[in-house]
């Protein structure tokens, strides 16, 4: 049997993980492919209600699970809640192909497992310290894709894009990386096209 493939978006709160799914929301309806989203947050919905909100997806395809506990911790040690949920929305609608799931975590820390997902994106944010990717965390390493956002704030933190530029491509010689402002959209094409290739042509019908 053939499943919808998933897709993990984590890293530390506020790096941008929503605006992320959200700007990536109409790219895969664009490209027809049919989506549905799952947030993980420790104590509410709140990311799930303003994705219902959006306007960019169905709210019947969005699904919230409160991890009572620090989510990524949480989703690594036990995935069956998320499991679960994807299950309950492949079922209940048949033509999902890609589930995206969201889940906070922190700068240094993995946050999904293979058990749970087929691919995950680490997002962080160059307004929390340019020294995040010199410190070469797990989530960082060996995420599918690195996403480092908001560059547009950079400048304005002091924070050193050269510098951050190279430190990434030393962690990760072999794992693509993308540079992003979420805001105006830099970026993101070559972020889709990351996801697109990466994710779904290289193994377009993971096998459950
Ligand atoms: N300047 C700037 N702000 C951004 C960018 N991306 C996101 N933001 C803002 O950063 C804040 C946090 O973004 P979210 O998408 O909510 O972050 P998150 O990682 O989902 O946060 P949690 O769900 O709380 O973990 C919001 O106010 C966004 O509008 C960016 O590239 N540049």
């Amino acid at each position: 049997m053939t499943g919808a493939l998933r897709i993990g978006i984590g890293g530390p709160v506020g790096s941008g993980k929503t605006r992320l799914l959200e700007r990536l929301l109409p790219m895969f309806s664009d490209a027809g492919i049919e989506i549905a989203v799952i947030t993980n947050d420790l104590m509410t919905d709140e990311d799930a209600q303003r994705v219902r909100r959006s306007g960019l997806i169905d709210p019947d395809r969005v699904r919230a699970i409160e991890t009572g506990a620090c989510p990524h911790t949480a989703i690594r040690e036990d995935p069956s809640a998320n499991l679960t949920a994807a299950d309950e929305l492949e079922l209940a609608h048949p033509g999902v192909q890609v589930i995206l799931i969201e889940s906070g975590g922190d700068n240094l820390a993995a946050t999904f497992t293979s058990d749970l997902v087929d691919y995950w994106i680490f997002v962080i944010d160059t307004a929390a310290g340019d020294d995040i990717p010199r410190k070469k965390g797990i989530g960082m390493l060996q995420a599918d894709l690195l996403v480092v956002n908001k560059i547009d704030l950079a400048p304005l933190v002091g924070a050193d894009l050269g510098r951050m530029r190279s430190d990434v491509a030393d962690a990760r010689p072999d794992k693509p990386s993308v540079f992003t402002d979420l805001r105006s959209g830099k970026g993101l094409d070559e972020t889709f096209r990351h996801v697109v290739t990466g994710a779904m042509l290289a193994d377009p019908a993971p096998v459950r």
